[in-house]
């Protein structure tokens, strides 16, 4: 702000505004921010959390926006250190690095530590997207680059924005979630660039023989749709089946992108 005379006539320029003479406000803007304290009711309205939404996905796309080619990678909370699955997770984690992908997980406990721990060991860049709990709990140690979400629904965004494949590794209701919600972005062409890799044939076996018997015999999943979902049990073969996946992808948007260019056949 500056304030000036001009002849007898006091001028402030307040930011961009222009106040002369007797519209100049008695207080400056700084001094109404700062000094003035009132009902806060407001900070807990709808339209002032849209801007914290705003804010969550701001900060989320500036973290993550640079990051290199990347894979989401879900699974329980509540896996052990040193049991079998947290082994797996362990491995897939480092499969993953030493293909060169960043790993990103949902930066908790269990099977999101086993994984962040295999990909960090393994040298490459570990990534966690926690979210706000009703109880605490923090980021675990293996991230090198993080984030702490309010809201779920802008977390799951950056999992499908910032990654090239999702892979699911044994989880409850939690990883079922993330599984059922790509599957849905991919089914309705949503995302079209991105496979979907389940890790543990033993453990998906029930859900895959559910799958098969109650939604595709009653009609209400067409044959393709199990297509979406591939299933392994090798650690490497998760890195071979998303490269495949995606050199797929590639050829069938060549293809696409031909026939686009040749025109209608006559
Ligand atoms: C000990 C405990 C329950 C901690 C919860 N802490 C969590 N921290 C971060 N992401 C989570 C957490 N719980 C569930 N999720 C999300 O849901 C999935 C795991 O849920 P679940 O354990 O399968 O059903 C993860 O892939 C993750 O993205």
């Amino acid at each position: 702000m500056t304030e000036e005379a001009h002849g007898k006539e006091q001028v402030r320029n307040a930011g961009p505004l222009t106040y002369r003479g007797e519209s100049i406000p008695g207080t400056t803007t700084d001094q109404r921010l700062l000094d003035r304290r009132g009902p806060t009711d407001w900070v807990h309205t709808d339209p002032w959390r849209v801007l914290r939404i705003q804010s969550e996905f701001v900060e989320g796309f500036g973290l993550l926006s640079e990051l290199p080619s990347a894979v989401s990678v879900f699974g329980s909370a509540r896996i052990k250190p040193g049991t079998r699955y947290y082994e797996l997770g362990v491995e897939v984690g480092a499969k993953l690095a030493e293909a060169g992908y960043a790993t990103i997980t949902g930066g908790g406990p269990g099977m999101m530590e086993a994984v962040n721990k295999g990909a960090k060991e393994a040298g490459g860049l570990s990534v966690g997207l926690g979210i706000e709990l009703p109880f605490e709990q923090s980021l675990n140690p293996y991230i090198d680059m993080g984030m702490t979400f309010r809201y779920f629904f802008v977390r799951k965004t950056m999992f499908v924005k910032y990654s090239q494949a999702f892979v699911v590794l044994p989880g409850g209701f939690g990883t079922l979630d993330e599984l059922f919600e790509a599957a849905t972005l991919v089914q309705t062409n949503k995302v079209t660039r991105f496979p979907v890799v389940l890790v543990g044939s033993e453990f998906w076996a029930g859900m895959e023989r559910w799958v098969r018997e109650s939604l595709l015999e009653n009609e209400l999943i067409k044959p393709h749709d199990m297509d979406l979902v591939r299933v392994v049990d090798d650690p490497a073969e998760v890195v071979e089946t998303i490269k495949k996946a995606h050199i797929d992808i590639a050829r069938k948007q060549n293809e696409r992108e031909r026939a686009e260019s040749a025109g209608p056949e006559q």
